[in-house]
């Protein structure tokens, strides 16, 4: 069958099976496709990093046939960092909204957990990190995909599966701050003992406020990075939760906001013109393969 074919039979919807409504067969099928066409990404992921591995290598290889230097974006920074200085404070990746997404987006979400914890070893400064409501689609996936990532053994990361580091009646509410792109008010800086929360969640912003109602209903204060303030960024303003992990990491170099936010964010990020939703690349992101990061 050629890749049209396949493509055409992947997209067309079969006949619905006699007693179940059409708009139930949709969404069983979409599910039955996804398990089917699951390996097939896994393939096409696993050849485009082979690609980008060998693109990687050969322009390495052009600067050392020329006897230049090799430039800072394509050394690869070394996967833990044996200087690393404890910042003295805590993130909870809050991943309470299993349900709010779909299966491609809870894939996203495992391959941004395991980046958090790739930076987190490698950056000059570590944070104590904290999964909770660690449940569900996200767990099994680790269970049973990411079986090789030990993810239990990780340094400085903690699965917990229920939300009472947050939510327990014995929580210290005044050492919490919920991250949210939807307030007015803004994160100054990081401090030692506090507690970053960030949720854990990939939907395109479909579930508006989300976080800053949950914060609101937890009695915490909710707070947004200083974006607008140092960074010419347009469009909205909601960043993916490994990015503002990566963001806090590199703050606490220089306590420089917009060192971190120039470090972190992708050029077209930063572009006025041509910046656009951070979320629009989570898919982009979550096939770019650096979930193999987290299988140390
Ligand atoms: C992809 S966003 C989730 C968007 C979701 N619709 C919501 O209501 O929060 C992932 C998380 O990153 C954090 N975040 C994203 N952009 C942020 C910003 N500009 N300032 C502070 N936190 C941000 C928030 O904790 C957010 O929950």
């Amino acid at each position: 069958m050629s890749s049209e074919d396949y493509k055409r039979k992947m997209t067309t919807l079969p006949p619905t099976p006699e007693g179940m409504s059409k708009s139930k067969w949709k969404k069983v099928w979409k599910k039955q496709r996804y398990n089917i066409m699951k390996e097939e990404y896994a393939q096409i992921r696993k050849e485009k990093r082979k690609r980008a591995r060998e693109n990687r290598r050969a322009r390495i290889q052009e600067y050392i046939d020329r006897g230049e230097e090799i430039p800072k974006e394509l050394k690869r920074q070394p996967r833990e960092n044996p200087n690393q200085k404890d910042s003295g404070v805590n993130i909870v990746l809050d991943c309470g909204f299993d349900d709010l997404m779909n299966d491609r987006e809870i894939v996203s979400m495992s391959n941004q957990i395991t980046r958090a914890y790739s930076s987190n070893r490698r950056e000059n400064h570590f944070t104590h990190m904290k999964v909770t409501s660690f449940g569900k689609r996200l767990k099994n996936r680790f269970d049973e995909e990411m079986k090789g990532c030990h993810y239990e053994q990780w340094k400085n990361f903690e699965f917990h599966e229920d939300d009472q580091l947050i939510m327990g009646p014995d929580v210290d509410k005044t050492k919490l701050v919920y991250l949210t792109a939807d307030t007015d008010d803004k994160l100054e800086t990081l401090e030692p003992g506090m507690t970053y929360i960030v949720g854990g969640i990939v939907d395109k912003n479909r579930h508006k406020a989300l976080c800053y109602n949950k914060a609101k209903e937890m009695g915490v204060p909710a707070k947004r990075l200083p974006i607008d303030e140092f960074i010419n960024i347009s469009g909205r303003k909601v960043l993916t939760t490994t990015h503002v992990v990566q963001l806090m990491l590199k703050y606490f170099d220089n306590h420089d906001w917009k060192e971190a936010f120039e470090y972190v964010l992708p050029p077209r990020k930063l572009d006025q013109e041509n910046s656009q939703d951070d979320e629009d690349d989570e898919d982009e992101e979550s096939e770019d393969g650096e979930s193999e990061e987290g299988g140390e």
